[in-house]
């Protein structure tokens, strides 16, 4: 039987995402969560299990060294990689927005920081509005704080961060979750088992909505 390589992120979605794999009945090890391994073999389910940072993800899967993956929509929408998406997992459900202080003024050609350039650039070309988007790589609530720009877009989950900054959303983009994508070749060569994973966790989603 081949065995499906599926790139798994780190960090804030994988443990909910390897709940989701223990109800759909994927014999996960009780230690992988704790795990420092980056490669874990799961032969009784026939997978391998590539930890990955979060946005690394799409790459894995566009370049076929992981066959599937799990990974945030906006991280998906930002990467634009070439790879299906197969399944909406309903997992670390967020939303990105537009982010700014109660005393935000309409300025000229605002300055938008984010961790998100393509995606905010295209967001707010395609309304028409002109916006210099500056790239950050974490805490973007401290942005407009300082100075540094006039708004920012990014996750708001519990709106706590927002609230404990005194920011406050001003347009919500996009609601987010968790998607399972393939590649493209995969998903032709390893139909059988990338079908088998999707039944599989789409039953364990379907009782969960
Ligand atoms: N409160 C939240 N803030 C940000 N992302 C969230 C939140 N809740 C869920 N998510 C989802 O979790 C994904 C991964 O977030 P996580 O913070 O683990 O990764 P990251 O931002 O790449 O972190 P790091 O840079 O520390 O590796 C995001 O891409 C998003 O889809
Ligand atoms: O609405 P909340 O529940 O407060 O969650 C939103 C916060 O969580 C994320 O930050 P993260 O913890 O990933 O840190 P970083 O992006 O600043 O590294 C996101 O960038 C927000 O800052």
């Amino acid at each position: 039987m081949e065995i499906l390589k599926v790139a798994m992120p780190k960090g804030r979605i994988f443990k909910q995402a390897s709940q989701l794999f223990r109800d759909a009945n994927i014999p996960i090890p009780d230690d992988f969560d704790d795990s420092r391994k980056l490669i874990i073999p799961i032969p009784e389910a026939n997978m391998e299990f590539i930890m990955a940072k979060p946005v690394d993800v799409p790459t894995y899967v566009e370049y076929g060294v992981a066959d599937v993956g799990i990974v945030g929509k906006d991280v998906l929408m930002e990467e634009n990689r070439d790879v299906y998406e197969l399944i909406d997992l309903g997992i670390a459900r967020c939303r990105m927005s537009v982010i700014g202080l109660p005393t935000w003024k309409e300025v000229m050609n605002p300055k938008v920081a984010t961790k998100y350039p393509n995606l905010a650039s295209q967001y707010f070309r395609e309304r028409g509005h002109q916006v210099e988007v500056i790239k950050l790589n974490g805490s973007i609530e401290l942005a407009p704080l300082i100075g540094l720009s006039d708004r920012i877009v990014d996750m708001v989950e519990t709106g706590r961060t927002l609230r404990e900054n005194g920011l406050i959303e001003l347009e919500e983009m996009f609601s987010i979750t968790s998607r399972l994508i393939a590649n493209r070749v995969s998903y032709r060569m390893k139909n059988h088992a990338i079908q088998l994973l999707c039944d599989q966790l789409q039953s364990v989603i379907e009782i969960k909505v």
